[in-house]
């Protein structure tokens, strides 16, 4: 047997993953039809809409969709038929945080994966190669091998990939046409090789073959969750680097810089910042922790544990120092808050810092002002009565606003809260802000964006993540 030359494929879920993966695909590889099919019809629709209103904003990807859609990429609610047409399909389902029952709070919900890989295993009538794309505990591929052969029909095999995701929101077109590495984790049996090598001349339309890492199929799984939570841990590293900072008058930017010139350390991902967000930090690293506790491994799951914990603590500490600086009280203040989604160039808000910090401010009752150029304002009010379900919409609408722009939203005042790094906050007519604001005009930047200087030199009293306050800075 030899590898099968891939000339359909279906990728099932249509979202932040799935969408633009296998639109690349489709872009890079014209001689392959890839059809995303997905349960969730108004998404369906967004993807094949005429003036291409598409469900997810990422830069570039219109450009994407625009080439390949209707020559050899399609959206479609039939699942059935994209999975039967299919010689090699990703399963690219979400894969949340448990909400209830064992592991509740920490382990994925594996529910998605396992419905999408019992549909394949029923309608399937020829052999398929299913590929993980979804973010999975290790070993979820032997789970997925057992359901389909239960279920299999005769002379219908599966071989099962793990091709783990790495694209980051906001970047996912860039990082999709040239990725550091593309993984794909494989059986080492010969049909195992062969569905690997499948995979593998599918990618090499466009990634340069030494960037193509063939694993074994667990080290693949592991290697998604590691990679995130490596990362997020840096994340956390910095950000409690940056509470040493604000008290002793070291500056994190000048700290990170520093650290950064070692090639060993490197100056990436060591942003301090408000806190980490997005859909896939803490799921991953909580996944982990569950995975190290299941091991019986409880010193690996407490170590791991704690990169999520700084990363709460990052999150209380700056609503902390807002309502400090604000002279102990935020009561009946009005406060801006610049950005929404969980970074820029994205309109998702899932684990987004905001949230956090908009409820903080709700429970001190002050009044806030939210100004987002991307987030839908459905996706604002569902995100913070998800984040306060005890209260109503109607209450919820009393203390929180949404400006139609950030300088609508600095108007009347107390304090600006920057709270995810759009370009467009940097280039804000600041003086104007100051105009419309009461004074004290304090601005509290929890990205590192602005010029602090310059925001002084106009009047504002300006406090920065990772910087001291006025009176220790020299
Ligand atoms: N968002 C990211 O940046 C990112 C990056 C790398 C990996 N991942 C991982 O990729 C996976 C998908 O993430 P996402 O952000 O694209 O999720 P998403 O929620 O945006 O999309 C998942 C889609 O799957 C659909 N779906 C669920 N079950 C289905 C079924 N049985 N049949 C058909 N459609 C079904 C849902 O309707 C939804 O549209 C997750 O495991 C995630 O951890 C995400
Ligand atoms: O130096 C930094 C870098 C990032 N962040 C924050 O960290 C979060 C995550 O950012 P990023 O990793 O850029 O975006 P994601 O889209 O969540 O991508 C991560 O999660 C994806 C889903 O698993 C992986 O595929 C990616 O490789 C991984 O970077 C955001 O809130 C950022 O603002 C910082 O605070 N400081």
């Amino acid at each position: 047997m030899s590898p099968v030359h891939v000339k359909k494929i279906c990728c099932i879920g249509a979202g932040y993953v799935g969408g633009p993966t296998c639109a690349v695909i489709a872009l890079k590889c014209p001689h392959i039809q890839v059809t995303i099919v997905d349960l969730n019809q108004a998404r369906v629709d967004a993807w094949n809409s005429k003036d291409f209103a598409l469900p997810i904003y990422e830069p570039g990807l219109e450009e994407v969709v625009r080439q390949a859609r209707g020559r050899n990429l399609f959206f479609s609610t039939d699942v059935d038929k994209g999975i039967e047409e299919a010689d090699l399909i990703f399963v690219s389902v979400n894969t949340p945080t448990k909400k209830s029952g064992v592991g509740a709070g920490f382990a994925a919900d594996l529910n998605y994966v396992e419905l999408a890989t019992r549909r394949i295993a029923t309608v399937a009538t020829s052999s398929k190669i299913v590929v993980e794309k979804s973010t999975v505990p290790c070993r979820t591929a032997e789970s997925m091998r057992t359901i389909l052969e239960a279920n299999s029909k005769p002379n219908c095999r599966f071989d099962i990939l793990s091709n783990p995701e790495f694209l980051a929101e906001g970047t996912a077109i860039a990082d999709l046409f040239s990725p550091d590495r593309v993984l794909i984790g494989s059986l080492q049996s010969q049909e195992g090789l062969n569905a690997c090598a499948s995979l593998k001349e599918v990618y090499a339309n466009w990634v340069p073959n030494e960037r193509i890492l063939t694993v074994g199929l667990w080290s693949s799984e592991l290697s998604k969750l590691a990679a995130n939570a490596m990362l997020a841990q840096r994340i956390s590293s910095i950000n409690a680097l940056s509470a040493i900072c604000e008290a002793t008058g070291a500056n994190i930017d000048e700290v990170a810089h520093a650290i950064g010139y070692d090639t060993r350390i490197g100056p990436k991902f060591l942003k301090a910042s408000v806190g980490f967000g997005g859909s896939c930090f803490q799921k991953d690293i909580l996944n982990l922790v569950y995975l190290s506790e299941s091991l019986h491994l409880p010193e690996v799951a407490a170590y791991w544990r704690q990169v999520v914990e700084m990363n709460e603590h990052q999150k209380k500490r700056f609503s902390k120092r807002v309502v400090d600086t604000l002279f102990n009280t935020i009561t009946g203040k009005r406060i801006a808050v610049l950005g929404f989604a969980f970074k820029a160039d994205t309109g998702d808000t899932r684990e987004s810092a905001a949230i956090t910090l908009i409820k903080d401010f709700q429970s001190e009752k002050a009044f806030v002002n939210v100004y987002d150029p991307q987030v839908p304002h459905e996706q604002i009010w569902a995100d913070l009565l998800e984040a306060s379900p005890h209260l109503s919409i109607e209450s919820i609408k009393k203390q929180v606003n949404i400006s139609p722009s950030a300088l609508e939203a600095c108007k009347n005042a107390e304090a600006v809260v920057i709270a995810t790094e759009w370009k467009e906050f940097k280039e804000i007519d600041w003086e104007a802000v100051y105009a419309g604001m009461n004074k004290p005009a304090f601005v509290f930047d929890g990205r590192l964006l602005i010029d602090a200087e310059k925001l002084r030199k106009i009047g504002f009293t300006v406090t920065t993540i990772g910087r001291p306050s006025a009176t220790l800075q020299s």
